[in-house]
């Protein structure tokens, strides 16, 4: 039995006792405490939990991007840097990682699961919950990831719908779904609601009636949709206030704060959460002038890109200015932000005038 503490990486550890042939497979021992995960010889190995057991999921959450090596590798050497500048400069203590904005689905299963460890790892006693998208087209490889997700820790995992043969009904998604999350049985839930990118509409309001008994484990909804009604009815029902509903089109979370989202995650929250955190802020004072103001200029800096054509290669390049740390590229179909981009993406968002002058 080990014990890691400080500074030391434990699945840095798991890793090299891996490749030597040691430590065949990380599995979890216990539902209560998944983190207690056994060697194939059948030692223990003693990791901890990274994160603040049990706090609710609310405020923002950042949508990670993938670091990649210009030769198109995933670059896990960078992620120490990225959890301490979310941290220090955003005031961001939740990640969401190998989502849309992390190219999740343009990734291998390895890869993924790489990605996962560095974030739990890098992100003990820094970071509040490290939640991992676990979504695939097969059903066998999104519970291989929930597993995986569930031995080294996550405080959440969440999935996307699949997309390609699609669910037709609510019966039809929730049986994909509960497949998934049951393989993670002590490992909070949430469905990640994004119909512009999957096709498929069921709405929210109706894929949680009766959704606690299908998946116990259900926790909340990553609510990507510009339709308000059904996040509306979605919160109207949550009488218990049992589930967290995080919002996902950052260029108008006000509104739905207004109608009673517990949070955000999205991609904007790499370099734009220390603004957006001040939003809050006003908001929960409530100086409503104040809250618009932030909305409105982060929403001046969103329709601008947009104009010039934003996705996730574009939101790499904005994080690797704002913050100084090489993302990289994005990987195929993706295509690197152009150098005309940057140039007028950094001269908006320089141009700013913040309130209070910050
Ligand atoms: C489609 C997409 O990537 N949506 C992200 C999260 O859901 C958002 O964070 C957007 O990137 C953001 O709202 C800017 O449009
Ligand atoms: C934006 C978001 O939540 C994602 O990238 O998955």
């Amino acid at each position: 039995m080990w014990g890691f503490g400080g500074h030391f990486c434990y699945l840095d550890y798991a890793r090299k006792a891996s490749r030597d042939g040691f430590l065949k497979n990380l599995v979890s021992l216990s539902q209560e405490e998944p983190m207690l995960c056994s060697a194939a010889d059948g030692t223990v190995v003693c990791v901890q939990s990274s994160m603040t057991p049990g706090k609710k999921l609310e405020g923002l959450v950042a949508a990670t991007v993938t670091p990649m090596t210009p030769d198109g590798q995933i670059n896990l050497s960078v992620i120490r840097k990225y959890v301490d500048y979310l941290v220090s400069e955003q005031n961001v203590k939740n990640v969401f990682v190998n989502g849309t904005t992390g190219e999740g689905l343009s990734l291998n299963i390895q890869e993924r699961k790489q990605l996962a460890e560095e974030w739990v790892c890098q992100g003990k006693e820094k970071l509040d919950h490290v939640i991992i998208h676990v979504g695939a087209l097969s059903l066998p490889e999104s519970q291989e990831l929930a597993r995986h997700a569930a031995a080294i820790g996550a405080s959440g995992i969440a999935v996307i719908a699949p997309f390609f043969f699609k669910p037709t009904n609510k019966d039809e998604l929730t049986a994909f779904l509960q497949k998934v999350a049951s393989e993670a049985p002590a490992v909070p839930f949430y469905y990640y609601h994004i119909p512009s990118l999957t096709g498929v509409k069921i709405r929210v309001e109706e894929l949680l009636g009766g959704i606690k008994e299908q998946i116990p484990t259900f926790q909340g909804v990553k609510f990507s949709d510009t339709d308000l009604l059904d996040l509306a009815q979605c919160i109207n029902k949550n009488e218990r206030e049992q589930f967290a509903f995080l919002y996902g089109v950052d260029e108008q979370l006000l509104s739905a704060l207004a109608i009673g989202a517990d949070g955000a995650v999205g991609s904007t929250y790499n370099y734009l959460g220390q603004k957006t955190n001040l939003m809050l802020q006003a908001f929960a004072k409530p100086d409503l002038a104040l809250a618009r103001k932030y909305q409105f200029l982060t929403g001046e800096f969103l329709s601008f890109v947009i104009k010039l054509g934003f996705g996730v290669a574009q939101t790499k390049a904005v994080m690797t200015f704002v913050s100084g740390i090489p993302m990289g590229p994005p990987r195929l179909p993706l295509v690197d932000a152009s150098e005309e981009f940057i140039v007028k993406a950094k001269a908006k968002l320089d141009s700013i005038v913040w309130p209070d002058g910050d």
